[in-house]
């Protein structure tokens, strides 16, 4: 076994496996010694005679590198793998040890495919950081046992798979801090840096970056932020405030960054996020120089950033998040804060019919924002959760007239403008 993947074994029973069914984690531990009946955890309960099980653990001997193939390997899967084989994402973790997460997949093959998935995988195992585990049911069908795939012969290197109890919050927790949220530019920017020779338009993108920002300097005029999901009609807000208050209008990411958007959007989470980390802190340069002139409306900021990354590193309903008042939750602090939040919200039903009026809408995209209820949950419970500027929920079902008025008067309120 390569050096770098050993220490993934050497507590290789205390760890925690965690594999994606149906949209939500479900667990599994392995122990050497069978003690009573267990029952078969719902990972294999659901697996038939024929089905042989592996899984591929990407050992982190670099985060970005390890990230990047990890992002990869899932296409590799798909394409090389035979129909059916059902790759799921999987992880494994020692419970609350916070960085101990590993990631890597799951899926499972007939026996006739035996000969092209023992090619596939010796040829991973020899190539890559990974580490090959299979899985075996025993004769009368009650157990199954996990073995490191080279050393599937030894009969003394087998462990039986046993449920485990889900942890208090979603494994991704564990490696959320610099991984998925930066709390400071240095942070962001030193993933950037590390990724230069891979992304040549990191380069450009770094270039772009602010000289030094006191993120304590009060702003002189208001600085407002406007957030919510897709199409609760932010551009139609931010636009009228914009007019109404003289105000001037900002974004993040920021327009200067808008040709490397979509080049950043095809990356794994650490370096997708890390870019939209130091668009924040592109735009919070802007808004020091602009609020010193007029009132600043920010379509989308910090918050953003934080919920979607936060509520697409965990899956499954609401109560996998982090939980309330979680470190992973506060702002950055180095980052300017608003005076205000606005947080736009709309009921599924409006929100589905804004996209389609708006136009942009496919057939099966609304079935994906059907099918991603859960997530839509967790990304307006995430900015509800946030810890730092004043933010305040806006129902925005009313008529686009009405939010304004209601916005403005907030605005008075609590900006005294
Ligand atoms: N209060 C409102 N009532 C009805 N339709 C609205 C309202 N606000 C925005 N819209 C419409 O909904 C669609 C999405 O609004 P938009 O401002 O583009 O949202 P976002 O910027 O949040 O994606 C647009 O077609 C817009 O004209
Ligand atoms: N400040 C920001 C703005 C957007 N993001 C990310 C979060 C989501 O993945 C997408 C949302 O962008 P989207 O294109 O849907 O935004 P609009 O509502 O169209 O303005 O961008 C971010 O991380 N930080």
């Amino acid at each position: 076994m390569a050096r770098h993947l050993k220490p993934l074994v050497q507590r290789w029973s205390s760890r925690v496996f965690s594999v994606e069914l149906d949209g939500a984690p479900v667990y599994f531990g392995i122990r050497e010694k069978l003690r009573g009946a267990t029952v078969l955890p719902a990972v294999f309960s659901r697996l038939q005679k024929e089905d042989r099980c592996y899984s591929l653990l990407v050992c982190n001997w670099d985060r970005i590198r390890g990230d990047r193939f990890h992002w990869e390997l899932r296409d590799k899967l798909l394409k090389d793998l035979p129909p059916g084989s059902d790759v799921a994402t999987m992880s494994s973790f020692l419970p609350d040890e916070k960085g101990s997460l590993v990631k890597g997949y799951f899926f499972k093959s007939r026996a006739e495919n035996s000969p092209l998935i023992e090619g596939i995988l010796s040829d991973l195992e020899h190539t890559d950081p990974v580490l090959v585990c299979s899985y075996s049911q025993s004769e009368d069908g009650q157990q199954w046992t996990q073995s490191l795939w080279s050393h599937a012969e030894k009969k003394q290197m087998k462990f039986y798979v046993v449920p485990s109890e889900a942890p208090e919050h979603h494994p991704s927790a564990l490696n959320m801090i610099n991984s998925d949220v930066f709390y400071s530019l240095d942070e962001a920017c030193d993933v950037l840096k590390k990724c230069g020779d891979i992304i040549p338009e990191t380069q450009s993108v770094l270039r772009m970056l602010p000289s030094r920002v006191d993120a304590r300097r009060k702003p002189d005029f208001p600085v407002i932020v406007i957030e919510g999901l897709d199409a609760t009609g932010k551009t139609t807000l931010t636009e009228s405030l914009r007019d109404t208050l003289g105000a001037t209008l900002l974004r993040s990411p920021p327009q200067c960054l808008s040709t490397w958007r979509a080049r950043f959007d095809r990356e794994p989470p650490i370096i997708r996020r890390a870019f939209y980390a130091v668009g924040n802190y592109i735009t919070a340069e802007q808004i020091c120089q602009e609020s010193a002139k007029s009132p600043v409306i920010v379509d989308r900021f910090w918050h953003s950033t934080a919920a979607y990354a936060i509520a697409t590193a965990v899956t499954g309903p609401v109560s996998n998040l982090p939980h309330d008042g979680s470190e992973v939750y506060c702002w950055p602090s180095d980052l300017l804060q608003p005076s205000l939040v606005v947080l736009l919200t709309l009921d599924p039903e409006e929100r589905t019919r804004r996209l389609r009026n708006r136009g942009l809408m496919k057939t099966d995209e609304e079935q994906e924002l059907d099918h991603n209820k859960l997530f839509r949950d967790r990304v307006e419970e995430a900015y509800r959760r946030i810890i730092g500027p004043l933010c305040i929920t806006v129902d925005a079902s009313p008529s686009a007239d009405l939010v304004l008025q209601q916005v403005l008067l907030l605005i008075r309120a609590k900006c005294h403008l």
